[in-house]
């Protein structure tokens, strides 16, 4: 049995009448995980609990054997990148880092000798005397992920880290990733399942606050099976098509378009069937997910 480093327990989470999370048990196993779900499906509100930076109002959520009900036991364990991630623009990155180490209480010898190494890791040596506000993107993101790893801890938690990156800056933050997942566990929160697929070998995926699946991402995909097709129709008939079938892909650009679509109850005299890919099936788990909620 893989070791579990985040367990989770029935814990519901709401917003004032707002169901946030609802019932979720979950286990995570050391590695990089995702976590999957449209928007609102309560994927910041799981990774705030889990970081003690909510309060976990029914259930329980521990990490590394650590209860969140006692936040100053867990935040040693794990480093957070919010998805909102900011700094103060005007100081250099070095100097952000070494503000924000002080500001955990790391000493100056630690600072020292981390800081210029974590720099390094996350391939921002040459961005050290750079001022926050003329980073990238990317390298903003790289820095938040410096930041939640100042403390050197067992959990890094990352909310949607690739979110607005261009395709270059994306790729190489998914390698980056899964350098630190070889040292680490990596919860990876997203609604790009090009993140998961390129990343993580077991995914959780949440809607409505709810797990709809957990497990390994081929097996995700396998579960599509014999439930995706294909078929051409003009461009006319496309949204009354729509109407009736999830599209997930339309192509070509002629009188008639190419038609990727899901048959959760088969139906096959409409199209041809394909190959499966993670996104269908990720798509298939959120439209079944909705059907069963109306
Ligand atoms: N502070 C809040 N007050 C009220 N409702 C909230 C608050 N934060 C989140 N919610 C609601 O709780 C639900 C879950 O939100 P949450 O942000 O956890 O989802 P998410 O999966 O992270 O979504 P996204 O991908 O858009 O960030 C949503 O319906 C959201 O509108």
């Amino acid at each position: 049995m893989p070791e579990t480093m985040i367990e989770i327990e029935d814990l519901c989470q709401s917003y004032g009448r707002k169901v946030a999370v609802d019932h979720l048990t979950l286990h995570i196993p050391r590695g990089m995980f995702g976590l999957l779900g449209p928007n609102g499906a309560g994927k910041t509100t799981l990774m705030r609990t889990i970081a003690a930076l909510m309060r976990c109002q029914q259930g329980a959520v521990t990490v590394c054997g650590a209860s969140v009900q006692k936040p100053a036991a867990v935040r040693p364990h794990i480093g957070y990148l919010p998805q909102d991630f900011a700094l103060y623009p005007n100081m250099t990155a070095e100097g952000a880092l070494q503000y924000l180490g002080l500001l955990s209480g790391l000493s100056a010898a630690c600072r020292r000798a981390r800081i210029p190494a974590l720099l390094e890791q996350m391939n921002l040596a040459e961005q050290a005397h750079k001022r926050v506000r003329a980073l990238s993107g990317g390298m903003l993101r790289r820095l938040g992920i410096a930041q939640a790893l100042l403390h050197d801890p067992e959990v890094l938690i990352l909310d949607e880290p690739t979110a607005g990156l261009d395709p270059e800056e994306r790729v190489r933050l998914r390698a980056l990733l899964g350098e630190l997942a070889e040292q680490k566990t990596v919860l990876l929160s997203t609604h790009v399942v090009g993140d998961i697929e390129a990343s993580c070998g077991e995914v959780a995926v949440m809607d409505g606050g709810r797990l709809v699946y957990c497990g390994a991402v081929e097996a995700l995909r396998r579960r599509a099976q014999g439930k995706v097709y294909e078929t051409e129709l003009s461009h006319g008939s496309l949204a009354a098509f729509r109407a009736h079938h999830p599209v997930t892909a339309v192509s070509g650009t002629g009188k008639s378009c190419t038609v990727r679509f899901l048959a959760p109850e088969e139906d096959p005299c409409i199209g041809r069937p394909c190959e499966p890919s993670v996104e269908d099936a990720y798509l298939l788990c959120v439209h079944a997910a909705g059907g069963e909620r109306q």
